[in-house]
């Protein structure tokens, strides 16, 4: 294809001067004494200017990247003749016109996450980057309380806003996802609290501005938890398609998750971890260890639907397929004793689609940012086909702390440990057979230790001796292209 390319004229860049030519999306400024040449992508450009002066100007705010992922908004100014500025900002101003940015947003401040700087921290450095991107009409909201995005959500007229952004940690944004996901489910007239109902994706991106304590998911889309970085990669507005997972206990949604979902162990560590909440982020460097020191093992019967052998490309569309419903001994007696609903469409001749797996177990886990590892390291991947779940089998205490570091500190391996059992699964459901509960009224049995799942880093109280997690892929998008 011939490159449709125009030359617009010559400027004054710094002491140098340029030739500038435009097409192919990009601005081709050529030295004249060098020859060296230099491309400015316009999906780049955050505005152009046309400024007078003496001199007529041309003045680009664009993005420029650093290194270790990190980018920055920078300006550089071409002097000219009035004619070829005109022309210069005419040509670029078009070409900005045409590409699908966010121009009105929803933004949420959470005003208490991580050392409790995002207000001050969206004043001064999320508030003037958007105005300065010409992000129109933002309306900002600093939270009182928790649960404020689901609240709001819930009535919000969505024609106003082409994006959401959460400032705040993993915590706060998956308040957005929540709230996002209950509106829509509801104006879809979706049941989410049925475990069977295929969830409607949003068309909606959120973007993550991290001000809270872990930042996992900022770091996991971004690699760096830098904010100036996600805030452009926001104003830019390319996105992602994500997963999220579900979690039900019966007839009832607990969350939705777009991180993880981590119970036994680390759920507790995560309760413990909130109840030590004013020693701000360090509380995640000294609770867990007082956890570990008090873990306990705890029988459970696991059902899952292993990952589909053909991998089909993953779809922005939204679902999952319709899976039909377990026949085997161990699935009905789990199903007889408890809450989950049995569909009419029962398929007997996919009763094997169910696997199981029992033992005492410290804890069964799974990523929605599912990790692949890349030499000594972990890369996150998101939209992958299916989930990783492991369970932790009764170790040594000093074993288990080594493979929750590798864990921690992102090193492959953190799975290749004989205690640790690993499927990979789209759907799964766990249930405590020797727990102590108590029936109530309508027949359902109730716990009475209390047991805790991690989800996106809050701790989420069980009711019953049974959950069920189930994987939504590409439900949810959001703002970042991830980086490899
Ligand atoms: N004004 C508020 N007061 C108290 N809690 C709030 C307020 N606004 C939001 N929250 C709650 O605070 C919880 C934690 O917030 P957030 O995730 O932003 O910070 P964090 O826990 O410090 O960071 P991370 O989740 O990355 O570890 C959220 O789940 C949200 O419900």
């Amino acid at each position: 294809m011939v490159e449709k390319r125009s030359m617009i004229g010559e400027f004054n860049l710094a002491d140098k001067t340029v030739a500038v030519s435009f097409g192919d999306g990009k601005l081709t400024l050529r030295d004249i004494v060098t020859d060296n040449t230099y491309d400015l992508h316009i999906k780049e450009v955050l505005k152009v200017e046309h400024m007078e002066g003496q001199r007529s100007c041309v003045r680009l705010h664009h993005v420029v990247k650093h290194s270790n992922h990190v980018l920055r908004a920078e300006m550089c100014e071409l002097y000219g003749d009035l004619t070829s500025c005109q022309c210069l900002v005419t040509e670029i101003q078009e070409e900005l016109n045409l590409l699908n940015r966010p121009k009105r947003l929803l933004i949420f401040v959470n005003p208490k996450s991580g050392h409790k700087k995002g207000v001050k921290i969206y004043s001064s450095k999320v508030a003037p980057l958007l105005k300065l991107s010409g992000v129109e009409h933002t309306k900002v909201i600093v939270t009182q309380k928790a649960g404020e995005p689901k609240e709001l959500l819930a009535t919000y007229d969505m024609s106003l806003i082409h994006g959401i952004v959460s400032v705040g940690g993993d915590g706060m944004f998956s308040e957005c996802v929540n709230g996002l996901l209950a509106r829509l489910q509801n104006d879809s007239q979706i049941d989410m609290n049925d475990p069977e109902s295929d969830i409607v994706a949003s068309k909606i991106p959120i973007g993550i501005v991290p001000t809270g304590s872990g930042n996992y998911l900022a770091n996991y889309i971004h690699r760096t938890k830098d904010i100036e970085t996600a805030v452009l990669k926001i104003i830019l507005g390319d996105h992602h398609m994500s997963n999220v997972v579900s979690l039900h206990e019966g007839r009832q949604l607990k969350c939705y998750a777009s991180l993880l979902m981590e119970f036994g162990l680390i759920g507790r560590m995560m309760k413990d971890c909130e109840n030590f909440r004013w020693m701000g982020p360090s509380r995640y460097s000294v609770v867990p260890l007082k956890s570990m020191m008090t873990r306990s093992p705890v029988d459970v019967e696991i059902e899952y639907i292993p990952e589909e052998p053909k991998r089909s490309p993953p779809s922005t569309a939204k679902f999952l397929r319709q899976v039909s419903l377990p026949a085997s001994k161990f699935s009905e007696k789990f199903f007889r004793q408890r809450l989950f609903s049995m569909p009419g469409d029962y398929d007997a001749d996919k009763k094997n689609d169910w696997k199981k797996l029992d033992g005492r177990v410290y804890g069964v886990d799974t990523y929605v940012v599912t990790q692949k590892e890349k030499g000594e390291t972990l890369i996150p991947r998101f939209g992958d086909n299916a989930l990783t779940m492991w369970v932790t089998d009764k170790c040594s205490l000093s074993d288990h702390v080594e493979q929750l570091t590798k864990l921690q500190k992102r090193q492959s391996g953190f799975l290749d440990f004989d205690f640790i059992r690993k499927v990979r699964t789209t759907r799964y459901r766990v249930s405590l057979p020797s727990v102590s509960t108590t029936m109530n009224e309508v027949g359902e049995r109730h716990l009475n230790k209390k047991f805790y799942i991690n989800a996106d880093g809050e701790a989420i109280k069980l009711e019953t001796p049974q959950f069920e997690v189930r994987l939504h892929q590409g439900t949810m998008p959001i703002y970042g292209t991830v980086e490899g």
